[in-house]
């Protein structure tokens, strides 16, 4: 009993419905028997897929090839049409195969692949019309009769499912909806629609019509057979039916009722299962949806790493923009730079196609000296000849000069260390205007010698080194204080001092208009001419003080603060005999312009009186000294207040007294001067 079940209709437990005995053995359920290699196996999937095909409740799919054991009433068979046939009758039964007739439309396909489990006539379904088409029955009795629709897959041998779907409707009522040949068996295997139960009006007419849905219906064969006549429904029986001999058994109510049991424990087994299956999908769905909301939660936070990302992202297109702008002023800095660079080269391969052209050139050069080397080498050895004589004549002349000096001196001391010229002005206008005559007799001048005429024929006559008449000029009167300078330069102190009554010239003598420069500058200017010309053998050092004596007191004439200006300065004298003044300032000169400007400062410095004798008179003794840094050495030049007798130039009050101090220190020069004179023992420097 466990291979027998309930054939189930209409997805209800039933008996098969009444069918004509010739087809009784096709109540074998459809979904008992689904195509192993389909995989198929009886489930609400199949049963609903098929409830969904048939549209008639009567009839049913039976997955099987036409036997002929099934068709008991063969007479009742009224058209038996093999599509895409030719007209065949089986010696072995009375049924008569129609040929393809009645259709309208479509075509004829064949197959010569085997039809696995095709039944008694397998060559019904190896023949088929297919396209658009559909068949028109004619001349059919009047009633109630049977459709019986035979289907296989031959075209589309390898599928897939869905490839050919299409409807059926006969007497245009739908008796197979979105019919699918190869989802139920798959290919080149039989499918029957069986007992279809149609009206045929008095027309005798009989309309079977294929809609295809997705490709082009197919129909293998078509039967129709005549139904029991005025039969009324019956009543449903219950039958069991064989799964291996699909024989139908019927049974007792109360063996149905045993079986009822026994499937509703298989199915509330299987219900349990499904419980079960549903509490471990419910379980493992939970478990999905905690995992989901983990995954959620990880979404969100990915989802914020994301916006940091794209935060990040954005700052570093920002970035890459700056960056990119500041490339582009590079980029634009790089072409100036390279402008200016290539320009550059261009100038440098021109500069060095110059030098090129000139490296030739001095190259020829070059070789042709190369070649004259030989006359280069003997004029090398007459120059170094030449330097060598030379080298002996420097020194010979070194010697000479040496020895010159020495006579030099030797004679200028032979003149005599201390030598007296006399100078005699010119009478002024004023003196000429106010009748004044000369007094002095220039006769012996030349020897030396001045007469001073005393009164009447009388005439005193004073002897001097040398005499210089009012026509002698500033020159003449340098001529002789010049070889002096030279002495200076061989290291001897000298001083060159004026002396005289006031108003007689020493001033003029001395220091001279800017016109006509007298002893001062023209001693200087020739200083410097000397030590510039002996500059290759001798450095020398030059610098300047200018005092003043006035009134017993020494003043530095070059310093300018006040603490300085009003500093005592005395006269000191060396262990060696020489005289300084502690102090005083030494203004360093490179130049005659700059000695001048010492004398100038110096000058302007001076404290200078004025008397009725004289109006721009010095009242005080004034001096510059060269001091020679090398040597030591002092070049004195002196302009000396002029002596004066005090009755005749009314001199009262400080007048006086600078008249009296300026006499006395005339007069203890003038004791000096003879002591040095006559070689005196004691020189009374100091002398108060
Ligand atoms: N040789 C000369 N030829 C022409 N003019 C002269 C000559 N010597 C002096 N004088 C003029 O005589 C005037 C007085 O000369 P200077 O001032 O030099 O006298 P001094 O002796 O220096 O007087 P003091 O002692 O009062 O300073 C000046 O006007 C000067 O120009």
């Amino acid at each position: 009993m466990e291979d027998l079940q309930f054939s189930t209709f209409n997805g209800v437990t039933e008996a098969m419905p009444a069918e004509p005995s010739c087809f009784s053995e096709f109540g074998e359920d459809v979904r008992l028997r689904r195509d192993p290699e389909d995989s198929a196996v009886p489930d609400e999937a199949g049963e609903s897929l098929f409830d969904s095909m048939l549209c008639d409740s009567n009839s049913r799919l039976v997955p099987s090839g036409f036997s002929s054991s099934s068709c008991t009433e063969p007479d009742g068979v009224l058209r038996f049409v093999n599509s895409g046939h030719e007209t065949t009758v089986e010696a072995s039964s009375t049924l008569k195969f129609m040929g393809d007739s009645s259709f309208n439309g479509g075509t004829v396909l064949r197959t010569d692949e085997d039809i696995t489990d095709a039944g008694d006539f397998p060559f019904l379904y190896q023949s088929a019309r297919f396209g658009n088409f559909c068949y028109q029955f004619h001349g059919l009795p009047r009633g109630d009769c049977f459709v019986d629709l035979h289907f296989a897959e031959i075209i589309y041998t390898n599928g897939p499912k869905g490839i050919r779907v299409f409807d059926v409707l006969i007497q245009e009522d739908k008796v197979l909806s979105e019919f699918d040949i190869f989802s139920v068996v798959g290919a080149n295997k039989p499918l029957q629609l069986v007992g279809v139960r149609v009206s045929v009006k008095e027309d005798g007419e009989l309309v079977v019509r294929f809609q295809g849905i997705n490709g082009s219906p197919v129909v293998n064969a078509i039967c129709i057979r005549k139904a029991p006549e005025g039969a009324a429904p019956q009543q449903p029986k219950e039958y069991l039916r064989c799964n291996h001999c699909a024989s139908e058994i019927e049974v007792s109510s109360a063996e149905k009722r045993l079986m009822r049991t026994k499937a509703t424990d298989k199915y509330e087994k299987k219900i349990q299962q499904l419980t079960t299956d549903c509490q471990r999908k419910a379980n493992e769905c939970h478990e999905a949806w905690m995992s989901l909301t983990a995954a959620n939660e990880q979404l969100e936070k990915v989802r914020m790493e994301l916006d940091n990302k794209t935060f990040q992202a954005r700052s570093l297109d920002q970035t890459v923009g700056e960056q990119a702008e500041n490339l582009r002023n590079i980029a634009t800095m790089y072409d100036q730079h390279k402008k200016s660079w290539t320009a550059a080269i261009n100038n440098m391969r021109e500069k060095i196609r110059i030098m090129k052209e000139e490296h030739i050139r001095l190259s020829r050069d070059a070789h042709s000296c190369i070649e004259s080397i030989p006359e280069l080498n003997n004029m090398v050895a007459g120059v170094q000849a030449l330097v060598a004589q030379c080298e002996d004549l420097k020194l010979k002349y070194s010697e000479e000069q040496a020895k010159r000096k020495q006579l030099y001196n030797q004679i200028q001391e032979t003149k005599g260390n201390i030598r007296v010229f006399c100078r005699c002005r010119p009478l002024s206008r004023e003196e000429s205007s106010n009748g004044c005559a000369t007094v002095v007799d220039f006769d012996a001048a030349k020897d030396g010698d001045l007469g001073v005429l005393t009164g009447g024929s009388n005439k005193r006559t004073f002897k001097f080194d040398r005499v210089y008449t009012p026509k002698d000029g500033q020159v003449d009167v340098f001529a002789d204080a010049s070889p002096l300078v030279v002495s200076v330069l061989d290291g001897y102190n000298v001083c060159i001092f004026a002396y005289g009554q006031t108003g007689t010239g020493k001033t003029f003598t001395m220091e001279g208009p800017e016109h006509n420069r007298g002893v001062n500058y023209r001693t200087l200017e020739q200083l410097f001419s000397v030590a510039r010309e002996r500059s290759d053998a001798f450095t020398y050092n030059l610098s300047v003080s200018v005092l003043e004596v006035y009134n017993e007191q020494i003043r530095d004439l070059l310093a300018t603060s006040p603490a300085s200006k009003n500093n005592r300065l005395e006269i000191k004298q060396t262990s060696e005999g020489s005289h300084h003044v502690p102090g005083i300032v030494e203004a360093k000169v490179d130049n005659i312009n700059d000695v001048w400007s010492v004398l100038q400062a110096g000058s302007n410095a001076r404290a200078v009186g004025s008397n009725n004798v004289n109006e721009h008179s010095s009242r005080s003794h004034w001096s510059f000294t060269k001091f020679f840094i090398l040597s030591k050495t002092k070049l004195w030049l002196v302009d000396l207040a002029g002596s004066e007798r005090l009755a005749k130039t009314d001199a009262q009050g400080e007048r006086l007294k600078e008249a009296q101090n300026i006499n006395k220190s005339l007069s203890a020069l003038g004791d000096v001067i003879y002591a040095l004179a006559t070689k005196s023992s004691h020189i009374p420097y100091r002398q108060d």
